[in-house]
């Protein structure tokens, strides 16, 4: 049915199941689809010729426009918190106050450096920023067929805004939730807006959206994008769902973290740096055969 779900990078708990949702979307036509991803390391790379690629966070973390002794102080908060975050053998309960203190005292940091607004267009030029392989190919198709695309994110919302724009598919179906720069009048950074999104809380950020999901609400079969076990609640806030096939990319830690993505991603792409396994799926979900 699709030649990609064949890939190397491609395993499946149960092949037939997946099969079976794609026919399931397919049937009830593009219309009814909508797209929910996150952003880091989902949308974009994790690695490019063997070094890694930055997150939002990171973008502005290595610039310019942070001290070095501030950019010390992020990079030990970086060693500390990031492998709790993927840690297998942690509960969500154990480590979401962890993440709630890793952005928070991040984000302190960001602000202490007075960031200039005008500056984030320049420093994410400056950056090693990518997105997966062939996301153009994603983005247009999503566009071309009218589906939304949400992209929720615990990144920094200013700076994956900047990444799309500069990338030119900061397209008018795509809706960001993500935590949002407060700049002072003169355009200096002075905080961070509304309720903080981290990796496990995303499901909260998802309730309190609802308006945009009731907006597309004959919308209920997802195609969902992911690369934590914290964005398998994205999608929780969408009214009377109908299927919902989830991707997930595992970039890091691959043998001891796939039994657990396996369980909970119906796909699971190992060590795959292109969007060509969900581009193909879009590509059926939208053909006429
Ligand atoms: N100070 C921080 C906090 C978080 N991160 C990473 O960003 C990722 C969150 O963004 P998503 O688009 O994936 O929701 C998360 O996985 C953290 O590892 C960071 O780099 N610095």
């Amino acid at each position: 049915m699709i030649p990609e779900l064949s890939n190397p990078s491609v395993c499946m708990r149960d092949p037939q199941g997946v099969e079976d949702i794609i026919k399931a979307m397919h049937k009830a036509g593009p219309n009814t689809i909508q797209v929910i991803s996150d952003f880091d390391m989902t949308l974009t790379r994790f690695a490019y010729n063997g070094k890694r690629c930055p997150t939002s966070h990171n973008i502005l973390d290595n610039s310019k426009l942070i001290s070095d002794d501030c950019k010390h102080q992020l990079k030990d908060l970086l060693d500390e918190y990031y492998p709790i975050e993927i840690d297998s053998n942690r509960t969500v309960e154990e480590k979401l106050p962890l993440m709630v203190e890793w952005w928070t005292k991040a984000h302190t940091l960001l602000v202490q450096q007075r960031i200039r607004k005008d500056l984030l267009q320049v420093v994410v030029k400056e950056s090693d920023a990518m997105l997966r392989g062939n996301y153009q190919l994603f983005f247009d198709h999503l566009q071309e067929h009218h589906i939304p695309l949400l992209i929720f994110s615990a990144g920094i919302g200013d700076v994956l805004e900047e990444v799309l724009r500069q990338a030119e598919v900061f397209l008018p179906n795509i809706k960001v939730f993500s935590n949002y720069m407060d700049f002072d009048e003169a355009g200096v950074l002075k905080a961070f807006k509304g309720e903080l999104i981290h990796t496990y809380n995303k499901r909260e950020g998802a309730l309190l959206n609802a308006g945009h999901f009731e907006e597309i609400k004959f919308r209920h079969n997802i195609l969902l994008l992911g690369d934590s076990l914290g964005d398998l609640t994205m999608a929780d806030g969408v009214h009377n769902l109908e299927n919902i096939l989830r991707i997930g990319f595992l970039n890091d830690k691959v043998e001891e973290r796939k039994p657990s993505y396996l369980k909970a991603y119906d796909i699971v792409l190992v060590e795959d740096e292109t969007m060509d396994v969900p581009n193909a799926i879009l590509r059926y979900l939208t053909s006429t055969k």
